[in-house]
């Protein structure tokens, strides 16, 4: 059945008020976040949630009545529930943020029970299988996939995009970038708290609460890059990946493994169940990528260390460059003084991005830095008129892919791997439209 005719078959979501119909499936924070920003806009709906977890349940439909409007449907009882709300309500838009593991089974159903608009939390998948899907199933049933990165929105990598569009750092050649967060404190938990307390109960899986039910797993069983869109996803917008310029091919090297151990040896002893985990991803995993225009980028994944965050970015051209730690700007001819750093904030005022400088106000509301809701706004502007996503299924699957290839390229030694085209060729005439 082709899209309308799937649509037709389904129950009409009550009288027709021109508001635009939510679902989400997967409760938890993230969840909760995404809520604030599309009740914060004016002419959304949320139709019905998802979830397989009481406690999560509750606490959405809590937080959903702060808002005074009418209650959404629950959908729960089994892991395959979603597929059931899928079937049974109409939406405008489905947003998923589960479990990495959920993203695209969840994804490409909703896809094929004829979503128009899906958003899916990043990574947006684990495996080129599953990168290879959700294009393949975009593509067929015309619904449009959106991953939903945030970082592309922050206030100073659109200042860094609109100064690379520019032209101020010259003809791009290098890109660095990364996910250096330390999340010990998040991949245990003593099962009711969000983060590890000192001196608390440590545990990972179902027994613990939220990420820890599910992220830490993925360090057991896997080897690679976990997490690299927040990183690659902002590059990627600089480089015109897909639209002009391609990722080629990549190679990654890890680590021993050594923190999440230490981390609960240090916190409940060497006689603790959890110390005789093998925990087999490398505490910093490396990835060097080869573009097609000639750049290299250098993606890095380091969350079992003591350190503070950044995500590390480095933007450099044959005129100049932004480097993130530090706040530098360097360009010749224009900074200060040669070969001295300027405060990127000088820079990034001047060439703050419209969207950030127009909604300001409304973005600084909603907390969270902003990003998140400038991101729903990009995203919902986009559903109500009709055109295709910011971020779509090719930028997930090309930015998602650098898990399965990393994994691939460490298990052989940082042997090169191919990047997948999974434009199939529509890169060379695709053109730039993130926020334009
Ligand atoms: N972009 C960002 O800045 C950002 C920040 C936090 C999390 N995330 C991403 O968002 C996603 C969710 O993260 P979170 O922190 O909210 O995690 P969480 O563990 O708090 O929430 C996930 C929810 O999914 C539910 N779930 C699991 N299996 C399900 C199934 N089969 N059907 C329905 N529901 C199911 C769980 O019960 C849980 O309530 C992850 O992919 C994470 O990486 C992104």
């Amino acid at each position: 059945a082709n899209l309308s005719e799937t649509q037709a078959k389904k129950k009409p979501a009550g009288k027709d008020d021109g508001k635009l119909r939510f679902g989400f499936i997967g409760t938890g924070s993230r969840c909760q976040e995404h809520i604030n920003n599309v009740l914060a806009i004016e002419g959304n709906k949320i139709v019905a949630i998802c979830d397989i977890q009481q406690g999560p349940l509750d606490s959405t439909l809590k937080h959903i009545a702060k808002f005074n409007v009418a209650a959404p449907k629950v959908y729960t009882g089994s892991e395959r529930a979603f597929e059931q709300m899928l079937n049974n309500e109409e939406f405008d838009c489905v947003i998923i943020a589960s479990p990495w593991e959920w993203h695209v089974p969840m994804s490409v159903a909703a896809m094929k029970a004829g979503v128009p608009y899906v958003g899916v939390e990043v990574s947006a998948a684990n495996t080129l299988e599953e990168c290879w899907d959700l294009v393949n199933v975009s593509e067929a049933t015309g619904s449009h996939l959106n991953i939903m990165e945030n970082v592309c929105y922050r206030r100073d990598v659109m200042a860094a995009l609109n100064m690379t569009r520019q032209g101020l750092f010259g003809e791009l050649i290098h890109a660095r970038c990364g996910y250096e967060h330390d999340l010990r404190n998040i991949k245990f938990n003593d099962g009711k708290n969000y983060s590890y307390i000192p001196g608390g109960e440590l545990k990972m899986g179902k027994e613990a609460f939220a990420e820890a039910q599910w992220r830490t797993n993925h360090s057991i069983t896997r080897n690679g890059d976990l997490y690299p869109t927040h990183g690659a996803g902002p590059v990627a917008n600089c480089l015109d990946i897909n639209r002009g310029n391609r990722f080629l091919s990549l190679s990654a090297m890890a680590t021993q493994s050594r923190g999440l151990h230490k981390f609960v040896v240090d916190n409940g002893g060497e006689n603790h169940p959890l110390a005789k985990l093998r925990f087999n991803c490398g505490d910093i995993v490396t990835s060097m990528i080869k573009c097609a225009n000639g750049q290299t980028v250098i993606v890095t994944h380091d969350t079992n260390s003591p350190r503070p965050y950044s995500l590390g970015f480095r933007i450099q051209g044959t005129d100049g460059l932004w480097m993130n730690d530090g706040d530098h700007v360097y360009i010749e001819g224009k900074s200060a003084k040669p070969h001295y750093w300027d405060d990127s904030d000088e820079w990034f005022k001047k060439y703050d991005h419209k969207l950030w400088s127009s909604l300001e106000a409304k973005a600084k509301e909603a907390g969270h830095g902003g990003m998140d809701f400038i991101m729903m706004y990009d995203f919902i502007d986009a559903i109500r008129n009709k055109k295709p996503a910011p971020m779509d299924c090719y930028d997930a699957a090309a930015w998602s892919a650098i898990s399965g290839l990393s994994e691939m390229s460490v298990a052989r030694g940082g042997a090169v791997v191919d990047f997948p085209d999974f434009t199939r060729g529509q890169w060379i005439h695709r053109k730039p439209a993130f926020a334009l």
